[in-house]
C-alpha cells in the first residue's frame, strides 16, 4: 500500500488529510454548502452571468434573456448579486422598496412580472453607496436567495459581480447554479478572461452554458454596413480552445443604451439571444 505525502493511501485514509486535500481518497466527502431557498419557493433552473471584468453589458445581457425567456411563457427572476454596481432595478425603471413579512421578503415584479431583488431595492435612496466588506456583500446575497419568496420560477439568473472574489466564490458554492453565461468584448484580453471565468467553473463543477459576445459591431445607419469598432473578434478561437459555443453576438446599438437608461428593457426589439435561450431551453 501506497502512501502519499499527505498521509492517505490508495486503499482511505491515514490521517485527517480530507479537508482540502487534492487525493481523491473517497473517504470523506467534502460537506456541500449550498443553502436551501425558502420553502415557498420552486425554482426549476438557475443561469450565473459572468464576466471577467466590469462594463462589458454583463447586467444588460443578463436583462435581456429574463425578458426573452418570459416572453417566451416561462416565468422568468433576475437575482441581483453585483451588490456594489447593481444596474437591474435601473434597467427595468424599479423604484419601489422592497417589503418582507415573516415568511420573507417579496421580489420587486417588473412590468411583464419578471421577479427581481437587488441591492437598490431595500437601500432608501438608490445613490447610497453600498461601503461593505466582502462578508457582509456576500452574505446580502446568500439572503436574496435565501430569504426572497421568489415563488415558481422557470429561469433565474444571477447577474454576477464581476470578477472571481470572494462574493461569486460564496454564490457559486451557497446557491445550486445549473449553468454560466460567459459575457465578453471583442478585445485582447477576452482570451485571458474567458480562461478565468472557465477555470473558476471547473473548480466549482458547474457546466458552462456557452459565450455571447457583446458591443460585437456597430451598423451604420446611413450605409447599413457592419464596422468591428474594438478590432476583430477572437472569440471563435477562444471558444474552440475550451470547447465552448458562442450563442450571441450583439451590436454597440444606442437604442440599447438609451433602454437601459429609461428603464425600458422590456421593449427592447432584437433576436440576438435566440440561440442562448434555446440552448437553456434544451438544458436538462
Ligand atoms: N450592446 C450595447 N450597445 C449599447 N450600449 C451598451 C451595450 N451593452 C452595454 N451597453 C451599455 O454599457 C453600460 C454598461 O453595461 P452593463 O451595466 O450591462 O455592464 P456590466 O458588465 O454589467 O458592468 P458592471 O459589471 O461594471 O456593472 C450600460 O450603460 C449599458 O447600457
Amino acid at each position: 500500500m501506497e502512501e502519499n505525502t499527505r498521509g492517505c493511501s490508495d486503499t482511505g485514509c491515514t490521517e485527517e488529510c480530507c479537508s482540502g486535500c487534492e487525493h481523491a481518497c473517497g473517504d470523506q466527502q467534502p460537506e456541500s454548502l449550498i443553502e436551501p431557498t425558502n420553502e415557498y419557493n420552486n425554482i426549476k433552473k438557475i443561469i450565473g452571468v459572468v464576466s471577467g471584468k466590469g462594463g462589458v453589458g454583463k447586467s444588460l445581457i443578463t436583462s435581456l434573456l429574463a425578458v426573452t425567456m418570459q416572453r417566451k411563457g416561462y416565468k422568468a427572476a433576475i437575482l441581483d448579486a453585483d451588490i456594489t454596481g447593481p444596474s437591474i432595478p435601473k434597467a427595468f425603471n424599479l423604484k419601489e422598496k422592497a417589503v418582507a413579512n415573516e415568511l420573507g421578503i417579496f421580489p420587486i415584479k417588473t412590468k411583464t412580472g419578471i421577479g427581481t431583488m437587488s441591492v437598490n431595492s431595500l437601500l432608501e435612496d438608490d445613490t447610497d453607496p453600498v461601503v461593505w466588506r466582502g462578508p457582509v456583500i456576500a452574505g446580502t446575497v446568500k439572503q436574496f436567495w435565501t430569504d426572497v419568496l421568489w415563488g415558481d420560477v422557470d429561469y433565474m439568473f444571477i447577474d454576477m459581480p464581476p470578477g472571481t472574489g470572494d462574493v461569486p466564490l460564496t454564490v457559486f458554492q451557497s446557491i445550486p447554479v445549473d449553468g454560466i453565461v460567459i459575457v465578453t468584448s471583442p478585445q485582447e484580453l477576452v482570451s485571458m478572461i474567458v480562461s478565468k471565468a472557465v477555470k473558476m467553473a471547473q473548480l466549482m463543477n458547474i457546466p458552462i452554458v456557452g459565450l455571447v459576445e457583446n458591443m460585437s459591431y456597430f451598423t451604420c445607419p446611413d450605409n447599413g454596413k457592419d464596422y468591428k469598432v474594438f478590432g476583430d473578434s477572437h472569440i471563435e478561437e477562444v471558444a474552440k480552445q475550451h470547447d465552448l459555443e458562442v450563442l450571441g453576438r450583439l451590436p454597440i446599438d444606442p437604442k440599447l443604451a438609451a433602454a437601459c437608461d429609461k428603464g425600458m428593457i422590456e421593449l427592447f426589439e432584437g433576436d440576438w439571444l435566440e440561440a442562448l435561450a434555446e440552448k437553456l431551453e434544451k438544458m436538462e
